[in-house]
Parts: C-alpha cells; sequence; structure tokens
C-alpha cells in the first residue's frame, strides 16, 4: 500500500486526489484548511467521487510516502507544518503549482533529494469545497530521473498523463508562456477575443516573447511556434470565457498568482538583462487592484 498525503484539496489538489484515490492500492489522504466531506470531481471521463481521510490539523499526521502540495504558491510557508508532520526519511515531496520556481519556493523546506517539481496541465475549478470541475484531459510533467519516473507512476490508472521529462525546463517555461497573458484578461474582466485589436495584440505577444526570452536565457527551449499558437488562443478567446485560474480568482476577489506567474519573468528578465517592459507594467498595474502577492513569493 502507497500512502500519499496532499496538502491543499482545491481545484488541482481535490482533482489529483480524487484520481488517485480510485485506486486500491493507495491510501490517500487530504491536509485541508477549509474541512470537506468528501470529493466529487465532474471530469472529461464522467464523475469520480473519492472518500480519503480528511486532516484538519497537522498534529493528525503521521509519514506517509508521498506529499502532494497543491496550494497557490503564496501559500508555501503555511505549508510547512503540514509537510513537517507528513515526512519522514523517505518522503518524498511534490509540488503541484503553477509558475517555475518550485524549488526555490520549497527548498528551505524540503531537502533537495526529496523534492519533485511538477508541471501541470489541467484546467479545473472548485465550486465548493470539494466540488471540482476538470473540463479538459490532464497532462503532468516532472523531471527526468528516479523521483520523477516513481511519481509519473502513481498516474498509471487515471485519466491524467503523467511523464517524467529530460528538458523538464522547457516544460515549465512553456507552460509559463502559456499562463503569462492571462494577467490581460485578469485586468480587464473580460475574454480577450472579443476585444483584439492590433494594440492590444502587440500587448500579448509582447508579454508571450519576454517570457519565451527569459525562459530560453534560463535553458528552455522554445520554438516561436509556441508563442504564435498561444497569441492565437488569446485572439479567439470567447465572449464570457475565464481565462484559467488567475483570471478566477481576480472574479472572486481572492490573492493571485501574480509573482509567481509574471512577476518572476521581470526578476529573471533583471537576472539576464532582458527587458520585460510589458510583464514589469501589468505587474504593476494589476498589483495596484489590490492583490498582495505581486510582490515575490
Ligand atoms: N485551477 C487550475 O485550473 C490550475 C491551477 N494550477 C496551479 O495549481 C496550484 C493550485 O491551484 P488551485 O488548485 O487552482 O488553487 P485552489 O485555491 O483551488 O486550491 C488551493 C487549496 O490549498 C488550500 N490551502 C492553502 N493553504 C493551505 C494550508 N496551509 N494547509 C492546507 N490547505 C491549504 C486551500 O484551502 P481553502 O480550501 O481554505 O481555500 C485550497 O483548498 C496553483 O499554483 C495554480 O496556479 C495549475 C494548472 C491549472
Ligand atoms: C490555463 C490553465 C488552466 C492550464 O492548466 C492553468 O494553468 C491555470 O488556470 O492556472
Amino acid at each position: 500500500m502507497t500512502s500519499i498525503a496532499i496538502v491543499g484539496p482545491g481545484a488541482i489538489g481535490g482533482t489529483v486526489a480524487a484520481w488517485l484515490a480510485q485506486n486500491p492500492d493507495f491510501d490517500v489522504s487530504v491536509c485541508v484548511r477549509t474541512p470537506i466531506a468528501d470529493l466529487v470531481v465532474e471530469t472529461p471521463e464522467g464523475t469520480i467521487r473519492a472518500t480519503p481521510k480528511v486532516l484538519t490539523d497537522p498534529s493528525e499526521a503521521s509519514p506517509v510516502d508521498w506529499v502532494l502540495v497543491a496550494t497557490k504558491t503564496y501559500s508555501t510557508d503555511s505549508t510547512r507544518p503540514w509537510i513537517e508532520a507528513l515526512c519522514a526519511q523517505g518522503t518524498r515531496v511534490a509540488i503541484i503549482q503553477n509558475g517555475v520556481e518550485h524549488v526555490r519556493l520549497f527548498e528551505h523546506i524540503v531537502p533537495a533529494e526529496r523534492l519533485v517539481p511538477v508541471m501541470i496541465n489541467l484546467p479545473a475549478t472548485r465550486h465548493a469545497p470539494g466540488r471540482i470541475e476538470q473540463s479538459r484531459h490532464g497532462v503532468i510533467a516532472v523531471p527526468a530521473g528516479q523521483n520523477g519516473e516513481d511519481f509519473a507512476a502513481l498516474f498509471a490508472h487515471t485519466e491524467i498523463e503523467a511523464a517524467a521529462h529530460a528538458d523538464f525546463v522547457s516544460q515549465l517555461w512553456i507552460k509559463l508562456c502559456g499562463n503569462c497573458a492571462a494577467i490581460v484578461p485578469a485586468l480587464t474582466l473580460r475574454a480577450m477575443g472579443p476585444v483584439w485589436s492590433p494594440d492590444f495584440e502587440a500587448i500579448v505577444r509582447g508579454l508571450n516573447e519576454e517570457c519565451a526570452a527569459v525562459g530560453r536565457a534560463e535553458g528552455a527551449e522554445i520554438p516561436q511556434s509556441v508563442v504564435d499558437d498561444f497569441v492565437e488562443r488569446s485572439r479567439t478567446m470567447p465572449e464570457g470565457a475565464i481565462a484559467g485560474s488567475l483570471h478566477a480568482d481576480r472574479l472572486a476577489g481572492n490573492p493571485m498568482e501574480i509573482d509567481a506567474r509574471n512577476g518572476v519573468i521581470v526578476r529573471l528578465g533583471e537576472k539576464h538583462g532582458i527587458p520585460t517592459p510589458m510583464n514589469h507594467m501589468l505587474v504593476t498595474l494589476l498589483g495596484a487592484s489590490g492583490s498582495p502577492w505581486v510582490k515575490r513569493d
């Protein structure tokens, strides 16, 4: 029996927990801030249900084989008591978050050799605690090596396609290219397609080009087609559509992962001497909308 604890069963953590709990060989528990009774996830494969063990305080936790952290990036330090209670010598800790700085954010909490950064491409929305909609097929990428391969193997019996990649850094930055333009609808509070114009396209393309340039300087391989495809996807975003979790968080009045998704492009751009004026300006403007998470997470 493999024991797995998911810290933060929100949209992503709840979906992952529900899928893993379908495997009778896994003992799945969830570590919550807001209590839940169970998990019900509407997936492209139909509705799945799970009744994992629900822990509400780190004092109830004991060491497990795998800890999966799926909180927002700005909640990192609040997960420390959970991670400490759930870890023994052999425990591995996977960080399932957006952005490219999983290791920087958690290396003061988890030893590097037990830390597994995870890129997840899986659109999910939490409608109520434990009630989630997974709107498309899920894809997970992890670094090559034993930890990455063992993590990917946990998903063998799920609809989530998980694989270890030698070029994980490219996986992370290509995902960030897809995420970085969502700062525009988070600011305008409407879909991009209906307001598209040459000036608007210059902003969206600028955000993406800056991200790709900084990613390449960090060692990622990002073909130009990645930028062009994301710009095209933005151009065709239909009226009423929500561009993912950042836009959804702004609409809900929640804190936003501005630093992890756009601030990081500015910070790492400065390190490499790459100008990032579009990201810099929109980070400043969205931060001025009231989110406390414009500063470095
Ligand atoms: N949603 C999506 O479609 C996608 C999101 N991502 C990324 O995945 C990560 C998670 O996002 P998402 O699932 O949307 O976020 P949610 O806000 O839906 O979920 C985060 C969860 O973490 C919980 N939490 C926060 N702090 C703690 C703590 N100290 N202990 C226990 N639980 C805690 C929250 O509790 P509470 O219930 O009290 O709010 C919530 O359940 C982010 O980095 C996001 O960018 C990546 C791909 C797609
Ligand atoms: C765009 C999406 C849904 C892709 O997984 C995402 O990463 C997010 O909303 O944060």
